[in-house]
């Protein structure tokens, strides 16, 4: 897959079939577009993805953080078969454009066939382009216009924006249901405090992104892509309060059945089910009694999956 990012000064000159949109997380609704974008690809049209480089905070109105960061983005658009990934900078002459010169400007940078978009998809100067005029200009501007009813579930759309909200409140079933795969995190592993051997239970310390959203401080049942292997284990999302000192956010994960060495490796941190939430304990022992016990609950949540 390719990524143009930063730059307004490319092309793709081989016939495609694009969507638009903000695209944070490729979840399930996304997917039945990317399903309407597949017709395209039986043709022979290459499959682009056009997003426009906002800050998460001006697009998100009610939260600072994204699903996925733009190396994440990049895995995630390149396993689901895009052939173009376009993050656009979201310039003032892109404001002003009204929908049609909008879409003008789109069939002189790629050689636009087909645009896929669900109904509540809106461009152009104050988001006034709606699926109504996709396809009203359709015929003139020479693409077909693929209108995609939204995918819901239990009676309400899917959107990024919901998965943010499950995620927030630790309630990582239904988010991974929605997302239609298992919410990550990606990143190297740094060095901790070195604490983790010294009690039998080695963690691989990941900090996250300042924008990627994380869930709650606790501690989560993870699948782990380590070294090309699959692996179950335990993660704590939080700041360690029992460790004396300022320990930064971050993930730590105990990786079961697993002996080398991960320092500077990037590993994959699936969370799949809320155990507890993050404690201050008295001392490290005690902490340490309840880090097993919190392994055996996760061990029987794993095994039972
Ligand atoms: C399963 C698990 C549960 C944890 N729970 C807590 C907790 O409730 N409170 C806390 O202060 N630290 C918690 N931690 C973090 C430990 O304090 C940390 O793993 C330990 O201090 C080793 O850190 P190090 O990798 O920097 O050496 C937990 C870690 C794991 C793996
Ligand atoms: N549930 C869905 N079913 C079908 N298409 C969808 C669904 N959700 C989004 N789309 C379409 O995918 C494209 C990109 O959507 P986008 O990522 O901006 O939407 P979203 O997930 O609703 O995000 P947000 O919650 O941040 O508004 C748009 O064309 C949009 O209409």
């Amino acid at each position: 897959m390719k990524y143009i990012k930063d730059t307004l000064d490319f092309k793709i000159e081989e016939p495609s079939v694009i969507t638009l949109g903000k695209f944070d997380g490729l979840h399930t609704g996304h997917r039945y577009l990317m399903d309407a974008m597949q017709k395209g690809k039986e043709q022979g049209l290459k499959c682009v993805i056009f997003t426009f480089d906002i800050p998460p905070k001006a697009i998100h109105k009610d939260a600072y953080s994204v699903l996925s960061t733009n190396e994440e983005k990049a895995h995630i658009f390149a396993e689901a078969g895009v052939d173009y990934l376009v993050e656009c900078p979201f310039t003032d002459e892109f404001r002003q454009l009204s929908p049609y010169a909008f879409l003008q400007m789109l069939k002189e940078k790629i050689n636009v066939k087909m645009i896929v978009a669900g109904t509540d998809f809106h461009f152009g100067y104050q988001r006034s382009g709606t699926y109504r005029e996709l396809q009203q200009y359709a015929d003139d501007l020479g693409y077909e216009a693929v209108i995609v009813k939204k995918k819901q579930y239990k009676g309400e759309d899917i959107s990024s924006t919901r998965i943010r909200a499950r995620i927030a409140e630790g309630d990582m079933e239904e988010a991974n249901y929605l997302l239609g795969y298992s919410y990550f995190l990606t990143g190297p592993v740094l060095h901790g405090n070195e604490i983790g051997r010294t009690i039998g239970i080695p963690t691989a310390n990941q900090r996250p992104e300042t924008f990627k959203l994380l869930p709650p401080k606790g501690v989560y049942a993870v699948k782990v892509l380590a070294e090309g292997k699959q692996y179950d284990g335990i993660s704590n999302v939080g700041c360690k309060p029992t460790i004396e000192g300022i320990n930064p956010m971050g993930v730590e994960t105990f990786l079961f059945d697993y002996s080398g060495d991960l320092y500077g490796k990037d590993i994959r941190v699936s969370f799949l089910k809320f155990i507890r939430p993050e404690q201050k304990f008295g001392s490290l022992a005690e902490l340490k009694a309840q880090m097993d016990r919190d392994i055996l609950v996760c061990k029987k949540y794993l095994n039972a999956e």
